[in-house]
């Protein structure tokens, strides 16, 4: 993958000695498929993906698929910074699975990478020291495995977008593809939008014919010969969970940090105690801390109206000033959005728990609206009843569900006709929509800026194939030529 200008793969946060973009060397010759492991170290889990393909067909594009994948137990690596080497220590049970699912004899030849992303981010504004802490705990555990680790990283947040939307369009096999005789065809098909929700940043990222009016946001990419101009934007505390923990300090502040505070988007039924300092422990909301007692109790009382929760979600966003000539919000530049969308991880939750546990379709941006209303005005008793497995997270639909309805039509400016062109989705076949694939690619070389040649096996199965139409032709000749000899005789006679 080629990045042009604007864009550097070169991040500060390398803790490995080896440069990046290093195309992938193998131990050994042993045959069958290659693989390749990928910790996705997010804000509010880490998940380690185990990726395989042929060995011989790397640079093909959609032939890296999930070969499996773990849930490591426990909160995201920035949730350790009072004793960080148990962020290593909890990383082992995956690694351990790691150790299974891939043949010995194809260990030491596996890249192995750890990327980090917003709860980092945040991590590392708040106390810098404490996330390289984290980050020299996880690489330590990591160098004890026998794969070929290659870095433990904090990702930007252009790069956590760019390698969403490289995951999205290469399962797709949107950027090249094989033709019937291994040649290669660049597809007609446009490329795919991808947006990202996770707990503490959210990305938008696509490819447009527009200007892209800040070079923070313009990325230009080379991949199998053809360029693509794509904008991105990564929103830093717009994730789900500091989105949940801006709305509590802007009801908190609302309503002058009083003992008791009603909460417009949690469910009638649902009250919670909880301390100030939970609220206030992240850069996200840092600004408005109170200066009262950090461990002072609120208890907070679910009042279920959909409009006054909406009203307080929109607080959240500042749709006022822009200095391009046109903003999605907080003065970031965005051109209009164009083609189609992928939506994952929390976008996908959120859209999946309306449809399948209140039943309601998802087309329009109504839609989406009224049943967020629908969402807060449930009662806790009901909800409960409906979905009793997602306890832990039932009293935040309300809010999550306002926050899409309004990030992707007032913030991103979906609206009737393009709203409709969101899958939201978070998996392409058999394999998860994310960064970390895209990541993976890109850091083994396996997506080359220039069109790859003609493959020799492909030369050879041309030759096999005019080899076979030319036995077939002379055979074909032969036969006409018996029965054209033998009925020239017949009639003779
Ligand atoms: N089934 C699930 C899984 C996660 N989530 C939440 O969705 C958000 C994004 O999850 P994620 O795993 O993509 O987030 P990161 O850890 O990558 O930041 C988090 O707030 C999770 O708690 C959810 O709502 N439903
Ligand atoms: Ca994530």
């Amino acid at each position: 993958m080629l990045l042009q200008s604007c864009w550097t793969l070169t991040g500060q946060e390398w803790l490995c000695t080896e440069p990046q973009c290093l195309p992938l060397v193998r131990a050994g010759t042993a045959r069958g498929p290659s693989y390749g492991i990928v910790l996705d170290a997010g804000s509010s889990h880490t998940a380690m993906f185990v990726y395989k393909w042929p060995a011989d067909k790397e640079n093909d594009t959609g032939v890296v698929s999930e070969h499996s994948m773990c849930d490591v137990e426990g909160p995201g690596i920035s949730s350790y910074s009072l004793n960080p080497p148990a962020a290593g220590t909890s990383l082992e049970h995956c690694l351990n699975q790691a150790l299974r699912d891939v043949p010995k004899e194809k260990h030491a030849g596996t890249p192995l990478y750890l990327g980090a992303t917003a709860g980092m981010r945040l991590l590392n504004i708040a106390d810098p020291h404490v996330s390289d802490a984290v980050l020299r705990a996880v690489a330590a555990t990591l160098k004890m495995y026998p794969f070929d680790f290659r870095g433990a990283k904090i990702l930007s947040g252009e790069e956590e977008g760019l390698f969403g939307w490289v995951t999205a369009n290469y399962l797709l096999e949107n950027f090249i593809k094989r033709g019937w005789l291994g040649e290669w065809i660049q597809p007609q098909k446009k490329t795919l939008g991808a947006m990202d929700f996770g707990g503490a940043s959210t990305q938008i990222t696509f490819e447009t014919r527009d200007m892209i009016e800040d070079p923070r946001n313009k990325m230009m990419l080379k991949l199998y010969g053809q360029a693509y101009q794509v904008y991105t934007h990564s929103f830093l505390c717009y994730g789900r969970d500091q989105v949940l923990k801006r709305l509590l300090s802007k009801l908190l502040q609302a309503e002058s940090y009083q003992a008791t505070v009603s909460h417009p988007c949690w469910p009638v039924g649902y009250n919670k105690s909880l301390l100030l300092s939970s609220v206030y422990d992240s850069p996200c909301t840092e600004k408005e801390r109170p200066s009262l007692a950090f461990n002072t109790t609120v208890t907070l009382v679910g009042t279920g109206i959909g409009k006054l929760c909406a009203l307080h979600v929109s607080k959240l966003f500042d749709f006022t000033n822009c200095s391009f000539s046109h903003c999605s919000f907080d003065g970031v530049f965005q051109p209009k959005v164009s083609g189609n969308f992928i939506a994952f991880s929390a976008f996908f939750y959120t859209v999946d728990f309306i449809q399948t546990v209140m039943g309601r379709p998802v087309h329009l941006p109504s839609d989406l609206k009224d049943a967020a209303e629908t969402v807060c005005a449930t009662s806790w008793n009901e909800l409960l009843q409906k979905a009793p497995k997602l306890e832990k997270r039932l009293p935040d639909y309300c809010a999550v569900s306002t926050f899409v309805y309004l990030l992707t039509t007032k913030g991103y400016s979906f609206n009737n006709h393009s709203f409709p062109n969101i899958a939201f989705q978070k998996k392409a076949g058999e394999t998860s929509i994310g960064w970390a694939l895209g990541y993976m690619l890109n850091l083994t070389n396996m997506i080359p800026a220039e069109k790859p040649s003609f493959h020799k096996s492909m030369l050879y199965n041309c030759w096999v194939i005019l080899i076979l139409l030319f036995v077939v032709t002379t055979l074909t000749s032969l036969v006409t030529a018996i029965c054209l000899f033998r009925y020239s005789k017949s009639s003779i006679i």
